[in-house]
């Protein structure tokens, strides 16, 4: 079977057969009439990769860092929610992948494991937490903690969720965790309900509105750092000015993101937002990307254009639903083998060899 799954398309197209509705339309969707989801895709393919030629390319490495931390490629795991309903294993088996691929995997607040779990399924691997900061303080303040003692080594604080995205299927469905899963992170505290407020439609809006904070700015990025000392990157910016707000309120990172078209219907591609925010940011933190990163030309274009690493959501849920952490690492070994053809063939040894020129929006061809 997994001879016939030769890229991301081939295991997307594997989970939509095999995955109940429900979880399906939850982790394929996005927000609205999915106009910014299917652009996430479709951006990628108006950039031109301008190949050079006779570079010895016979040795190559495709490492690099992340906030002072060697992986062995630029392409790492996005934080997505409640994981189980793609594979008993769920965030374990993808912490595990990326573990075993020598790469960063960021563990979901709103996650089907816990994070004490993840830290013994995957002990050496690179480990991030993604954070939403509560209307209790303390909430936030509890998982920060609990993330230092495990050994995680970064904080991603998703910054573009004061509310969540109109999801249409979510609504349609009244989604709700299938009960035989928990959100792993608040057992036996009253954040873990998602399903009990889900009569007029998706419990997920339900759940984020009583108990996340929209009321958040730019003060709390100074009050979550002064409760740690762990790297902090801010995810979900699609602004200069925004990522500049972030530099100065003493981000380690700026993450540039639509969350995955499931926000603001009508927002840019990520990869359309990358260039101003690189420009504006210059060397002072580390960029990276998500957003329909699907395949080893996606990374070089997202390299060229500034980020320093790219991260990948749904590519580890078809994976994880295909066959748990063999599946996640399939997907992230396609992905890997297709960065290092197109690193070959367009003349770089290295990613330090990818350079800006080398990639050009498609309008420059219609201008000569
Ligand atoms: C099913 C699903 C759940 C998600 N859950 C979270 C989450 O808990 N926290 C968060 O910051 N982002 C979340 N995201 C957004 C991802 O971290 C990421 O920004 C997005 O999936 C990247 O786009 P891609 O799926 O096209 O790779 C989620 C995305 C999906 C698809
Ligand atoms: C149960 C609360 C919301 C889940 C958060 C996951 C997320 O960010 C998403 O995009 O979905």
């Amino acid at each position: 079977m997994s001879n016939n799954l030769v890229c991301i398309k081939d295991f997307e197209e594997y989970a939509h057969q095999v995955l109940p509705r429900s979880a399906l339309d939850y982790y394929r969707s996005g927000a609205g009439q999915e106009k910014t989801l299917r652009q996430n895709n479709k951006a990628f393919s108006r950039y031109k990769i301008r190949p050079r030629c006779l570079r010895n390319v016979s040795h190559r490495d495709l490492s690099t860092t992340v906030l002072g931390e060697k992986v062995s490629m630029p392409i790492g795991i996005a934080p997505t929610a409640m994981q189980r309903m793609a594979h008993p294993e769920g965030e374990c088996a993808n912490a595990r992948a990326a573990q075993a691929l020598g790469t960063v995997f960021t563990l979901s607040t709103i996650a089907t494991s816990s994070i004490e779990e993840v830290a013994r399924c995957a002990p050496h691997g690179i480990k991030w937490f993604q954070l939403y900061i509560y209307k209790d303080r303390q909430v936030t303040e509890g998982l920060v903690r609990r993330a230092e003692r495990a050994g995680f080594k970064a904080l991603a604080l998703t910054v573009d969720a004061p509310m969540f995205g109109l999801r249409l299927a979510d609504i349609k469905n009244k989604f709700t965790l299938p009960p035989h899963l928990k959100l792993a992170n608040f057992e036996g505290t009253k954040s873990t309900d998602i399903n009990k407020n889900n009569e007029k439609g998706s419990g997920l809006n339900a759940y984020v509105n009583s108990l996340f904070d929209a009321s958040v700015t730019w003060q709390d990025i100074k009050w979550l750092k002064s409760l740690t000392s762990l790297p902090i990157v801010l995810k979900g910016i699609l602004t200069a000015q925004d990522a500049l707000l972030g530099v100065e309120a003493g981000a380690a990172g700026i993450w540039v993101s639509n969350h995955g078209a499931r926000q603001v219907d009508g927002t840019p591609a990520s990869i359309e937002a990358l260039q101003e925010i690189v420009k504006a940011v210059g060397d002072k933190v580390e960029v990276y990307l998500d957003g329909g990163v699907r395949d080893g030309t996606d990374v070089f274009k997202a390299l060229a254009m500034g980020a320093r690493m790219v991260f990948m959501g749904r590519p580890a849920l078809w994976g994880l639903t295909y066959d748990g952490e063999e599946g996640v690492k399939k997907v992230l070994n396609i992905i890997k083998t297709e960065f290092d053809y197109t690193l070959a063939i367009s003349g770089c040894a290295n990613v330090g060899d990818i350079k800006p020129s080398m990639v050009v929006h498609e309008s420059y061809y219609s201008r000569l």
